[in-house]
């Protein structure tokens, strides 16, 4: 059931690519958004063919089709959150940002995608210094993974602390909240071995971890991890518990889909897993996630 205040259904706009199987980009977004009870729409920044082997072709619109696509949107069904994806070159993100703007009075999370997960480039490296200066000025939450921290800093990112430096170092270009996503690198911590997504706001640093699943089944994990930051958000949840939820719905996700036999490279997870929404987050804590709740553990940060 969609949430409703007095009518209202909570609206997020995914600005993304279209992924042909499936399991990220926009089809991803609009799972996601679905499971969390929030209306999906979509503007599409390019077509991809791509299954769990690769991406075959990518095949990217206009800055004009996307702007059309986002007027469509914003002149009529309005949106209360936005996540950006895979956006296509500099004159895309360009005219993303400036639309997001003119238009966009709601939290933006910006998932900045340059690779997919079997090595094909979704983002010239040329064109990362857009990124940079027009798309992080504009961003609410900024969602990099480990290799995309680095590109948009410098820094080799292959422990914690390098996660946290460069989470700080992005900050400074403008983002309210940065999350740099522990998906890869492997972080032993008391003996287990998890993943731990690191958040950086207002000078502190808060942490969410979960048992590292064993799988290569992670097709789609940063769309799918982005998308429920915005939807949490779209439903006026607080940041930090957004993206509790999200990082617990993405675990649910992979660990459902672990037996899936779909496709024969890295599987898409499963959207129809349940979320959790935990309203008791704090700054500056470590939370580890249980597969069914999340306990503060600052013993074992
Ligand atoms: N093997 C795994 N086990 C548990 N969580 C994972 C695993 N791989 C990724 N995640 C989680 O999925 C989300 C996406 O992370 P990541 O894979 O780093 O992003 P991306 O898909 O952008 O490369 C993060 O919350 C991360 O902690
Ligand atoms: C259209 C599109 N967008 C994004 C990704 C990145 O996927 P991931 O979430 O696994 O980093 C992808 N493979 N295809």
């Amino acid at each position: 059931m969609f949430k409703t205040t007095a009518g209202h259904i909570a609206r997020m706009l995914t600005i993304a690519g279209s992924d042909s199987g499936g399991g990220a980009g926009i089809q991803a977004d609009l799972k996601t958004a679905h499971q969390f009870a929030v209306y999906g729409m979509s503007a599409i920044t390019a077509i991809t063919a791509q299954n769990t082997l690769g991406v075959q072709g990518v095949f990217p619109l206009s800055p004009d089709a996307i702007l059309q696509q986002l007027r469509s949107i914003a002149d009529d069904l309005g949106f209360d959150a936005v996540k950006t994806g895979m956006l296509g070159d500099a004159a895309a993100i360009y005219t993303i940002a400036s639309f997001l703007t003119e238009r966009a009075t709601c939290p933006i999370v910006v998932d900045p995608v340059m690779v997919a997960k079997g090595g094909t480039p979704l983002l010239d490296p040329a064109d990362v210094q857009a990124v940079i200066e027009h798309l992080l000025p504009v961003a609410t939450i900024i969602t990099p993974n480990a290799p995309e921290a680095s590109a948009l800093t410098g820094i080799d990112v292959q422990s914690l602390a390098e996660c946290k430096a460069a989470a700080v170092r992005i900050a400074e270009h403008g983002p309210q909240m940065v999350v740099v996503k522990g998906g890869h690198i492997a972080t032993d911590i008391a003996e287990r071995e998890l993943s731990v997504d690191v958040v950086y706001a207002n000078g502190r640093f808060t942490y969410f971890a979960a048992p590292r699943l064993q799988t290569a089944k992670t097709h789609g994990t940063g769309c799918t991890f982005s998308s429920a930051i915005a939807s949490c958000l779209a439903r006026g949840m607080e940041p930090l518990a957004a993206i509790a939820s999200a990082k617990a719905f993405i675990h649910r996700a992979i660990l459902g889909a672990r037996n899936w036999d779909v496709g024969h490279g890295h599987g898409p997870t499963d959207h129809s897993v349940q979320p959790v929404f935990t309203a008791n987050i704090a700054p500056g804590m470590f939370y580890l996630f249980d597969g069914e709740q999340w306990l503060e553990r600052n013993d074992i940060a």
